[in-house]
């Protein structure tokens, strides 16, 4: 028999296979369970609860009778858990690391970074929690006062995808938990484990039984989103996946007019004007296309060169990609994992572009011998708006590079699709920086790099990308309500006068 995959961790007791529920580890009341692979050896990793209805609502449950003590607390109070939350993901980022790679196939570099990112939510958000002010506002009346509180919502029904299997939990629960809210989240089925680590760290920075509660299932997905949905106890969802997805949420949700957080799709340009310093395009657009092997949200998806520049950023790009090396993302001299599941999508978008007379400049295959789900990096010239490479999201490896002449048409051909998460431009030429962030119909503009993402930036989309910013200072708000007071009969007449 294979050794079990937590022995290769320092710390064992991170790797559990169970669902957290009112602070303990437990199965399904159904004793289903499902499995989780690996996506580059397809090994087995271990299994996990198929929890059911009866299983959510025992979580549910669990974060309403936590929630009078929870939001009690001081900002401060939580606020020093949610620091301690910070260290311990810091201190365990190996183990994270090779978690994350395991179930989700992403480098151990892009692993660790993760676990990084996820913990960079909680030192935010640690930072966050004693600050969330309300507000004085002078009243019509001279006789009357008006105070705003932001007081939490409740408990929180949180659901998140496999692209980034603790980030995008750790960016809601860090918001949640800061601002006073106690959580349910269902985990991706297809990542499971590293949600799970969040649920054991939980525990050890001292965050109280039933305020955190992580669920996992993979086939009963759909019956839980819905009864996190129609519960009147879950008084928000936040989720981060597809528009498809999200949309269908938002359906459920009508019956109790819940709060929504969407995170969804997104169909990022990327635009390289003839003025952009070569390098630094080229670069960015490595970053923003293959980071994840292609799987984020905030993947460049549609490449718009200007006609002067179109050839040398083309033929550099190349030639950079090249060096890439495709493989498990254990191995160290990797730099791009499998897919964790998106071959099929990729090839029909490369043969949707090719047989539409796109050139293919490099890569276009799947790469079965190495396994059945990776696939080379890709990159498409002579590419247009009419092809799925331009009108749907890849999510894969695959650059869409197509030419431009004036500001005005690319403007145009960006913002025509339904979505507007993230975008890219790169000039060298300050006002048409601003001009064109101006005009552009995306929640997010990068100028001049490929990192969107940081725990001080509100992240977020406009269109059918979703609603609501994760994130900065603005992440609170998505967590709070505001409740106003006023007071009347106040004698503005000063006693010394009286
Ligand atoms: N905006 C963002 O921050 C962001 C981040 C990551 C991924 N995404 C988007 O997600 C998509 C890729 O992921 P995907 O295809 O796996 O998305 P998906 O919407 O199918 O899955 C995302 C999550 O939703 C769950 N889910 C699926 N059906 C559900 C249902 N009926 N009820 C409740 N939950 C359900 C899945 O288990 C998973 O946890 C892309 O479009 C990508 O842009 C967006
Ligand atoms: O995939 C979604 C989020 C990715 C990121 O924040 O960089």
């Amino acid at each position: 028999m294979a050794p079990a995959f937590s022995a290769s961790l320092k710390d064992p007791s991170l790797f559990v296979e169970k669902s957290y529920i009112d602070g303990q580890w437990v199965s399904s009341t159904s004793n289903k369970t499902f499995n989780v692979y690996n996506p580059a050896t397809e090994a087995l990793i271990g299994t996990a609860p198929e929890s059911d209805t009866k299983d959510i609502n025992a979580a549910i449950q669990a974060a309403a009778k936590a929630f009078p003590a929870w939001r009690a607390q001081s900002g401060r109070q939580r606020s020093r858990i949610l620091r301690k939350f910070f260290e311990l993901i810091v201190e365990n980022k190996e183990d994270i690391g090779k978690i994350i790679t395991a179930e989700n196939g992403k480098t151990k570099g892009d692993a660790e970074g993760e676990a990084l990112f996820s913990a960079g939510f909680f030192e935010w958000f640690s930072e966050e929690a004693p600050r969330i002010y309300g507000d004085v506002i002078p009243h019509s009346n001279p006789s009357s006062r008006t105070q705003v509180l932001k007081e939490p919502i409740g408990v929180c029904g949180l659901i998140t995808p496999w692209n980034f299997p603790m980030a995008m939990g750790a960016r809601k629960v860090a918001a949640a938990l800061a601002a006073g809210c106690t959580v349910v989240m269902k985990s991706d089925g297809l990542t499971p484990f590293a949600s799970n680590v969040l649920a054991v760290l939980a525990e050890r920075a001292g965050v109280p039984r039933g305020v955190l509660n992580v669920v996992t299932a993979l086939e009963n997905t759909p019956s839980l989103g819905l009864t996190l949905c129609e519960s009147d106890v879950v008084k928000k969802i936040s989720f981060t996946g597809s528009t498809r997805v999200g949309k269908l949420l938002m359906q459920q949700s009508s019956s109790t007019l819940k709060k929504l957080s969407l995170e969804l799709g997104g169909n990022a340009p990327f635009i390289v004007f003839d003025d952009a310093d070569i390098e630094t395009a080229v670069t960015a657009a490595i970053i923003s296309k293959f980071k994840v092997t292609g799987q984020t949200c905030v993947c460049a998806n549609r490449f718009f060169v200007q006609e002067g520049i179109y050839e040398k950023f083309t033929q550099r790009f190349v030639e950079e990609m090249k060096k890439a090396q495709v493989g498990d993302g254990q191995n160290a001299a990797v730099t791009h994992g499998p897919l964790t599941n998106g071959v099929d999508k990729t090839q029909e978008h490369i043969q949707d572009a090719v047989s539409k007379g796109a050139s293919v400049l490099l890569g276009g295959k799947g790469l079965p011998t190495i396994g059945k789900n990776f696939h080379e990096i890709t990159i498409l010239g002579n590419t247009n708006d009419s092809m799925k490479v331009a009108t749907e999201e890849t999510f894969g490896p695959v650059a869409a590079i197509s030419m431009f002449n004036t500001e005005d048409e690319v403007v145009d051909r960006a913002n025509n699709c339904k979505v507007g998460l993230a975008s890219y431009l790169m000039t060298s030429d300050l006002g048409k920086a601003h001009r064109i962030s101006e005009r552009l119909e995306f929640g997010m503009v990068a100028i001049n790099t490929g990192v969107i993402s940081d725990s001080a930036a509100p992240f977020g989309g406009v269109k059918h990308s979703g609603m609501g910013r994760e994130g900065s200072k603005y992440g609170i708000d998505d967590y709070v309500n505001i409740k106003m007071i006023v007071t009347g009969g106040i004698n503005t007449v000063h006693s010394s006068k009286l």
